[in-house]
């Protein structure tokens, strides 16, 4: 930024900003620490604000307990005071310096300047009275100073001290005047420019600063989203999202991408270090939702709390207190129990049994009130323990998986919340991080969500998807499998929530949306699952190019697509390399044999040591067909149009008569078996006259009859020999190691192994070092929608047993 591109100069209309949707954003204090830090959140707001939105922040880092600091020395009459002042003057002078330029820097240090005469002469006068007016200048430093960057580099900006408007009824529970701060709030917004709102201070009803004590930023920005009616809060703090448990204890804690509101307020309330039940409690009548994300990682995707469908409903977290008391008398058995434990907000509390549990720094409180009505109360030291969830308690096999985990410790009490998303167990012993990590991991080891995309939903597709719902409810490892989308050419239904599997292509017809592949790859990217599987049953070339891009995203995929596993080397080389970089699993077994288990039976003669030489066979189903039902009597055209019509053949039934799904097919197979080739390596006998070749599949079909001669010609010429025509594939390794391929219509004696076939049957012969003279053979049917769907389905029980094995251990700067 040079001199001449002023504050002045972008106020008057310079705006970078991208989006168009209302939405607040809170920075925390360690997201605004450091000029890096500050640099970092002025990038966020580039790419994520528009001038309506409404960005509050707190303290640049630790200048919050800076500021607790000189307050403590001057209650102290320390010596230390006033150089302690200076190094606060000097740490802000220094961001100030750094982040503007000079006649900006200017401006804002001798704001600074006069606030640090004032804060010197309350602090040295009569410290108490102002503590809240003094700690105030943490928020009010930091608003100004990153208006003032905005100003200068993105978009016309303006601090707002948050005292002009917001208005708190009572001290104690920080209650807001809803009317006195939503006009206020109003009167000090200015049109076209981004607003910097400070966190965590406010005022009461006589007109003193408040402060909204821990996380009070957090509900600055709630509050404030509630004022102006946002639809959107995003948390920017130092941690990528909430977790199924506090991730610095229990390293194999699951990010928890949707939280619904009462489950997250739940989490507040019992501990959560992220949220804060406070934080949740503007938004309760409002539609709107609170993401948390990292302002050092903005592009991890975080947690968004709000409402959702069953899926999101379906997570589990455990969450522990410590420095709790149990606390026991007859009275407070019945109601009074009841208003007890809302006088003491108690973590939980039964009025049968009579007792309340509390922290214990409430214990003198608690003890006052209940000297009138009853001397013989009993208080002992506990801790809790949590299963928090969507409605919980009103779910036996969770509870009862609780009380199992639990099995080994000393409980003294389970108790359901009374907001029914929480089970708690009051434990005598503290909580330790290894009861925390066991019970975790036996109420969540089988909880990670798997996202299904189908795409292509033609022949086979719809196939798939109408063996699904038997499927899911059969198998187990598919518990946690939701469909969540379908994609075709030009449309896709997309739905975080899931699809019904049982209505999938009439919600398909009812709901798709146009879509392409940019914005399929930017839902894809944003998803919420533990893992996502895309299911391509498309014959396209386009889709297949997707494939290194879903890899990279960690995205598994199972195709029937046969184009990716028979790209050239170099894009095969880097798929696996880019597959294997991102532990994304690629399973593709049914582009060869459709369900047959010829790929199960090379991979396990590569793992036993064996060394194959020879592959060749009938592998297309389509072909298999039409030569073994040909005879002449009925037009070979005529048995293509009923191929197509059993959905054997591929779209394109000039795929199979050229020999190009043959060669793939070969091609794919001979990778398997461990060699480098490519398609141009496969000599390829192609069985469509030139004068076929260029017409669209539709012009093909309506002219198919121009097939028949040539197939008369070579059934004629093959039966005169006592032969059958039969179209092969196969390569052979020489003794070298050297390697030909070919795939080809050969007139076969009519004893050969090849020749009597159940048609639509697919051959496999596999010579190996130990398969030698009595080669192993498969055999059965090797195309169709029942066998290639039932292919697909087993590939997905397979990747889901893979990734039910698969931990995911968090990230954590320092902890790993
Ligand atoms: N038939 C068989 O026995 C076997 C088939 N296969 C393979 O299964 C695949 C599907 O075959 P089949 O069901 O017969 O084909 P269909 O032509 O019946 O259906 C294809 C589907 O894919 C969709 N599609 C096409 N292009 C794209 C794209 N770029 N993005 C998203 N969707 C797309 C089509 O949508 P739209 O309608 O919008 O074009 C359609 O829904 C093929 O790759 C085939 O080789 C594999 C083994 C056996
Ligand atoms: N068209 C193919 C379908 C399976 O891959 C065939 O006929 O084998």
């Amino acid at each position: 930024m040079t001199q001449s591109n002023s504050v002045e100069q972008l106020s008057s209309g310079k705006n970078q900003l991208a989006k168009h949707a209302i939405h607040v954003h809170k920075f925390g204090g360690s997201s605004l620490a450091t000029t890096q830090c500050i640099e970092r959140v002025v990038d966020i707001i580039r790419q994520n604000c528009q001038l309506n939105d409404l960005v509050v922040v707190s303290a640049n880092g630790n200048t919050t307990d800076d500021l607790f600091t000189v307050y403590n020395l001057a209650i102290e009459k320390s010596d230390g005071l006033l150089l302690a002042i200076e190094t606060l003057e000097k740490s802000q002078s220094a961001l100030i310096g750094e982040l503007l330029n000079p006649s900006s820097a200017a401006r804002l240090i001798d704001v600074l300047a006069e606030d640090i005469r004032q804060l010197t002469a309350w602090l040295t006068e009569q410290p108490s009275q102002y503590h809240a007016d003094m700690l105030a200048f943490g928020e009010l430093w930091s608003a100004r100073l990153l208006s003032a960057v905005l100003s200068e580099k993105v978009c016309p900006s303006y601090a707002i001290d948050a005292r002009d408007f917001l208005v708190i009824n009572n001290d104690k529970d920080c209650a807001v005047d809803n009317q006195q701060s939503s006009q206020k709030f109003q009167q000090n917004l200015q049109k076209g420019k981004l607003a910097v709102i400070t966190g965590y201070i406010t005022k009461n009803a006589q007109g003193e600063t408040c402060t909204l004590g821990r996380n009070g930023s957090d509900y600055s920005a709630t509050i404030i989203a509630s004022l102006s009616g946002a639809l959107n809060v995003t948390l920017w703090t130092d941690v990528d999202g909430i977790y199924s448990a506090d991730p610095r204890i229990v390293p194999l804690a699951r990010k928890l991408h949707r939280l619904p509101n009462g489950v997250a307020k739940e989490l507040g309330r019992l501990g959560n270090p992220v949220l804060h039940a406070k934080t949740l409690q503007p938004l309760t009548n409002h539609s709107t939702h609170l993401h948390v994300a990292s302002s050092f990682d903005p592009e991890i995707s975080g947690t968004e709390i709000g409402k959702f469908g069953q899926i999101a409903k379906q997570e589990l977290s455990v969450t522990s207190l410590n420095d709790l008391l149990l606390v026991k008398s007859t009275s407070l058995a019945g109601s009074f129990g009841e208003q007890a434990s809302n006088e003491f907000s108690a973590i939980c509390s039964d009025i049968q049994q009579g007792f309340i549990v509390i922290h214990q720094a409430q214990q003198k409180l608690v003890s006052q009130w209940l000297a009138s009505h009853d001397t013989q109360v009993s208080f002992t030291p506990v801790s809790i323990i949590a299963i928090v969830g969507h409605s919980v308690v009103n779910q036996g096999n969770i509870q009862a998986r609780f009380k199992r985990a639990l099995k080994h410790t000393h409980v003294l009490h389970v108790v359901n919340s009374l907001s029914e998303h929480s089970i708690i167990a009051v434990l005598q012993q503290s909580c330790t991080g290894e009861l925390l990590n066991n019970i975790h991991y036996d109420m969540t080891k089988d909880a990670r969500h798997i996202g299904v995309v189908v795409s292509g939903l033609g022949n086979i597709g719809q196939r798939f998807l109408a063996l699904l719902p038997a499927q899911l409810n059969r198998i187990s490892v598919l518990e946690n499998v939701h469909l969540v989308g379908l994609v075709t050419s030009k449309k896709a239904l997309l739905n975080t929530d899931g699809i019904d599997v049982n209505q999938a292509m009439s919600l398909y017809e009812r709901d798709a949306k146009p879509c392409d592949n940019t914005l399929l790859m930017s839902w894809l990217t944003n998803h919420p699952y533990d893992e996502l599987i895309v299911v391509d049953i498309t014959p396209s070339e386009h889709f297949s190019d997707l494939y290194n891009e879903f890899f990279k995203e960690g995205i598994h995929v199972i195709g029937a697509n046969k184009w990716a596993a028979s790209a050239s080397t170099h894009r095969y080389n880097e798929l696996v390399l880019t597959a294997a970089e991102n532990k994304s699993v690629w399973l593709g077994s049914t582009t060869v044999g459709a369900g047959l288990p010829i790929n199960f039976a090379i991979n396990d003669l590569l793992k036993s040591g064996d060394k194959i030489t020879e592959i060749s066979g009938i592998f297309s189903g389509t072909l298999s067909w039409l030569f073994e039902t040909y005879d002449g009597s009925v037009p070979f055209s005529t048995l293509l149009l009923n191929a197509l019509s059993q959905g054997i053949t591929e779209p394109d039934p000039r795929e199979d008569l050229s020999g190009r799904d043959v060669q793939r097919k070969l091609l794919i197979l001979a990778r398997m078996a461990g060699f480098e080739l490519s398609l141009d390596d496969i000599e390829c006998e192609n069985l469509v006259p030139e004068s076929l070749q260029a017409l669209s599949t539709t012009e093909f079909l309506a002219k198919s009859a121009d097939l028949d001669n040539y197939f008369a010609e070579q059934l004629a010429v093959a039966s005169a020999k006592q032969a059958c025509i039969r179209y092969i594939a196969k390569f052979v390794v020489n003794e070298k190691g050297q390697l030909s391929a070919k795939v080809y219509l050969a007139a076969l004696a009519k004893n050969d192994p090849f020749a009597s076939l159940t048609p639509g049957d697919n051959i496999f012969l596999i010579k190996s070092h130990w398969y030698q003279d009595n080669p192993l053979i498969i055999r059965g049917p090797g195309a169709g929608r029942d066998v290639t769907a039932g292919g697909l389905h087993a590939d997905l029980v397979t990747i889901c047993q893979q990734l039910a094995g698969k931990k995911h251990q968090v990230k954590i700067k320092g902890l790993n």
